[in-house]
């Protein structure tokens, strides 16, 4: 069995936070390797105003993702989801000689019972959430935490986590990164240009993605 970290997002553009906590997760996880699931679009966010061409997104994962055991992938569109809980099902069916664990920052617990099938999501798989500049305490106060409130894992179980039962939650303690891609976007809009006319062959399904996707 692979052990695999699941990391979902828009990366919009994707970031050194993005890099340096799934470096953390992959060694505190002992993980072979760890997927970016490049979004086609986040279910929640309805204003697509100033999101990226998925193609130009993924090509700012690869990059950032450069000589290491991260996989950048736009498999989302591939599988037709958009609903994480739908994407994990399927890639779980399609993937049977991988073991998954879903990772995320502490600012998608703080909503993540306003995802669809939150609850099914956290029967399918382990989830690992990595600490977040000024999203803690709103993590910790959120709606989905009283749920999980016995599924809770010590850190000291952390490297035995594909023998938990789910739902399993463990709170990675990482020491936080401010960087966003909200930031980014901020000083520089259009971040995206530099990828116009390019395709890039996604990790996964070793498919071409280009800019204009
Ligand atoms: N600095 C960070 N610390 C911890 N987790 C992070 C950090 N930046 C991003 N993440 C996590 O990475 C995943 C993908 O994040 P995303 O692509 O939305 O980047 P973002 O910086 O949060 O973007 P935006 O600012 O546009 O909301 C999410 O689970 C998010 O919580
Ligand atoms: O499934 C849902 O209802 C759902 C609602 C909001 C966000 N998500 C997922 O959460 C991940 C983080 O999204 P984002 O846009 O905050 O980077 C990404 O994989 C989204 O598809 C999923």
């Amino acid at each position: 069995m692979k052990t695999t970290g699941l990391l979902g997002g828009s990366f919009n553009p994707a970031h050194g936070a993005h890099r340096s906590i799934s470096l953390f997760a992959m060694e505190e996880l002992a993980l072979d390797e760890l997927w970016w699931l490049v979004s086609p679009g986040n279910p929640l966010k309805q204003d697509a105003s100033d999101m990226a061409p998925l193609g130009a997104r993924l090509a700012s994962a690869q990059k950032m993702a450069r000589r290491s055991a991260i996989r950048p992938t736009a498999i989302e569109r591939e599988l037709g989801t958009r609903y994480t809980y739908d994407t994990l099902r399927a890639l779980v069916r399609r993937y049977p000689k991988r073991q998954f664990v879903w990772i995320m920052g502490s600012d998608n617990l703080a909503q993540f019972h306003r995802w669809k099938d939150w609850r099914k999501i956290a029967r399918l798989l382990p989830i690992a959430v990595i600490a977040r500049h000024g999203y803690d305490d709103d993590a910790f106060a959120a709606p989905a935490m009283a749920w999980f409130q016995r599924s809770v894992r010590p850190a000291n179980q952390r490297m035995n986590w594909t023998n938990w039962s789910t739902p399993a939650l463990t709170f990675l303690r990482y020491r936080p990164d401010p960087r966003s891609a909200t930031a980014i976007r901020m000083a520089r809009p259009h971040w995206h240009k530099q990828y116009a006319d390019r395709c890039v062959r996604d990790a996964v399904t070793r498919k071409l993605v280009c800019q204009t996707d």
